[in-house]
């Protein structure tokens, strides 16, 4: 199936809430998309619209040309895992939740399903309700995983993971991206530890997409100049500066912009660090309510 992704002045409302303001993108398909954005940002309304289960209010979204909503022979490609997933509520062990899971998709992979098992430690006879925060999560993980759907979504899945097993979660992934490409997107505000990971970024705030670019374009929009305060202002002075750190003496500055050569050999004499723009400084600053809605770049 093709897993391009189109939605077209996409809007959500909740009575009196506009979750999603006419958002209009793209995708390809066969990437990891990040959808980032602040809480209540609209992530996972739209990932609700992408996946149908929901309705748009307003505007279309499509996949492989198909609409989503009550189509079943596109939502059957589709996977969507939310949160801790919905263990909580099945009342059914971990395994008859996996035999569940197995029997909706055609393209669940049983032996890779076992594997990631292991790998997260879940026990199989347990009740899938009475496991933990953390377990229930990688409980939806590797339901997410073992689809094996064209399209599978990760609405802040790593939610109650402690870090060894969200370090586990980002390399299954992309293991599984690379051996079985797919389109996977993935919401979150974790943005430093899992930035490395996409290959296109969707940035949401307040129901609007304020930017979604390619992920390496975006770090190369700009660039961290670290080193002495003094001479680091010195150097940005005039730039346009998105975010700064101080560490005692020691100062970091996000600036957009390319930097041609007479600036990178000033940055050498005066002993600064040059390094790529950290997804984390561009999100920040596109979405602190001062620099809101102001479009496609920063
Ligand atoms: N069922 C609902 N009824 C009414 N309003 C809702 C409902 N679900 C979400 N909203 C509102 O819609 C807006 C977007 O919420 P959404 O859950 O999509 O954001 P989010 O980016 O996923 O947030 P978070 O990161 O906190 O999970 C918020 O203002 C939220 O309060």
């Amino acid at each position: 199936m093709s897993t391009f992704i189109e939605a077209e002045r996409l809007s959500l409302r909740y009575d009196d809430v506009t979750a999603l303001d006419e958002v209009s993108f793209t995708l390809t398909g066969g990437k990891i998309y990040g959808l980032l954005g602040r809480n209540g940002s609209g992530k996972t309304s739209l990932l609700s619209l992408l996946a149908g289960y929901r309705k748009p209010s307003g505007g279309t979204v499509t996949v492989g040309g198909r609409p989503v909503f009550e189509n079943a022979e596109v939502t059957g490609q589709l996977c969507l895992v939310r949160g801790t997933g919905d263990a909580a509520v099945s009342g059914l062990k971990v395994k008859e939740l996996l035999e569940f899971a197995e029997h909706l998709r055609p393209s669940w992979d049983a032996g890779y399903a076992r594997e990631l098992v292991d790998l997260f430690e879940l026990p199989v006879d347990k009740n899938a309700g009475t496991l933990s925060h953390g377990k229930q999560s990688a409980l939806g993980i590797v339901v997410g995983l073992a689809s094996r759907t064209p399209v599978t979504m990760f609405d802040e899945s790593y939610l109650g993971l402690d870090a060894p097993s969200r370090y586990k979660f980002y390399d299954a992934l992309l293991a599984e991206a690379m051996a079985h490409p797919r389109t996977m997107i993935l919401s979150t505000h974790l943005i430093e530890e899992v930035s490395a990971l996409f290959e296109e970024v969707l940035i949401l705030d307040d129901g609007r997409l304020v930017l979604h670019d390619d992920a390496e374009a975006l770090r190369a929009s700009g660039s961290a100049v670290t080193g002495d305060a003094e001479q680091v202002d010195r150097f940005v002075d005039g730039m346009r500066v998105l975010g700064e750190k101080r560490l005692g003496r020691t100062k970091s500055a996000m600036v957009y912009g390319e930097l041609d050569a007479d600036r990178r050999a000033r940055a050498q004499a005066a002993g600064l660090d040059l390094g790529p723009l950290a997804l984390q400084d561009l999100f920040i600053h596109l979405t602190e309510p001062a620099n809101a809605h102001q479009g496609e770049t920063p």
